[in-house]
């Protein structure tokens, strides 16, 4: 089965949200956990048993457990088997990417089956050259996996760069898009893109595609609305609709409760 069609999958059987488990040291006070390892995987732990049969995909935020030193990674790692254990799709948020040699190693860290970190998808940056990216996409596809890679970021600081000009008239973001569908293209693979709910595609000269998933965050916290999802991308999309802190926050009673609201927010 390829990355696409497992996402395709999941997104059928449990809709388009994607939870991001983000263990901001700010959340963890709300929760009544301590700013340590073991309160970072007890709140990982429990948005996975929440999302479990809820939703189809969780997001793990690499960097707010990478704070804590190894211990942090050690909770992430835990996460990380839990959601995979609950069959949910892992996508580790580490906006990852070097020049070819060393992504090698991202791969291996991330995304090579029985690594201690190996989730699903991870996301990477492509402003060493989308083609830096290779490792990744080649670890990726051969064992059904994908990589997401940044294209029109939710942040407005992205804008200045995303929306350049190539010299061909083409945007950053359109260019990175295209390379994308070209590797699915060649591969079969299922490669998505990172675009901010919060963006005007239109403005970064993104056209809907339909052959490459879409990880759109920047619901709740940042400001778009689940309820207007296909305004913002296709009907016939795959597109995950992540949000973090808008259903974090409800603390560790409210979780499975926030997380039904906002699968019910969903178009
Ligand atoms: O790759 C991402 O997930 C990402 C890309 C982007 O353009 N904007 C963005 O906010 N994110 C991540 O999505 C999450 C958003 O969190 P909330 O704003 O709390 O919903 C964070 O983990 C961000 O790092």
């Amino acid at each position: 089965m390829t990355f696409f069609e497992r996402l395709g999958d999941a997104v059928r059987r449990r809709g388009a949200l994607c939870v991001g488990i983000d263990p901001h040291p700010a959340l963890l006070e709300r929760w009544g956990l301590p700013a340590d390892a073991s309160g970072v995987e007890r709140f990982g732990r429990a948005v996975v048993e929440a999302a479990a049969g809820r939703v189809g995909v969780v997001k793990p935020q690499a960097a707010l457990f990478e704070a804590l030193g190894p211990a942090g990674l050690g909770a992430l790692e835990r996460v990380l088997a839990d959601a995979r254990a609950a069959g949910l799709v892992t996508i580790a948020d580490a906006k990852r990417g070097d020049i070819g040699s060393t992504t090698l190693g991202y791969a291996a860290a991330w995304l090579e089956p029985g690594a201690p970190l190996e989730a699903d998808a991870l996301t990477a940056s492509p402003y060493l050259g989308v083609g830096a990216l290779e490792g990744l996409f080649a670890a990726a596809e051969r064992a059904g996996k994908g990589v997401f890679v940044l294209a029109a970021t939710s942040n407005p600081e992205g804008a200045a760069i995303q929306r350049a000009r190539l010299d061909d008239g083409r945007t950053v973001a359109a260019a990175v898009a295209d390379e994308v569908a070209a590797r699915n293209a060649a591969t079969g693979a299922g490669h998505g893109l990172v675009i901010g709910a919060t963006i005007d595609r239109a403005a970064f000269g993104l056209a809907p595609e339909a052959s490459t998933p879409v990880l759109a965050p920047g619901f709740g916290a940042q400001g778009a609305r689940l309820a207007d999802l296909h305004r913002l991308f296709p009907a016939d999309a795959l597109v995950l609709a992540s949000a973090s802190r808008s259903i974090l926050q409800a603390g560790p009673e409210g979780i499975a409760p926030a997380i039904d609201a906002a699968i019910g927010e969903l178009p």
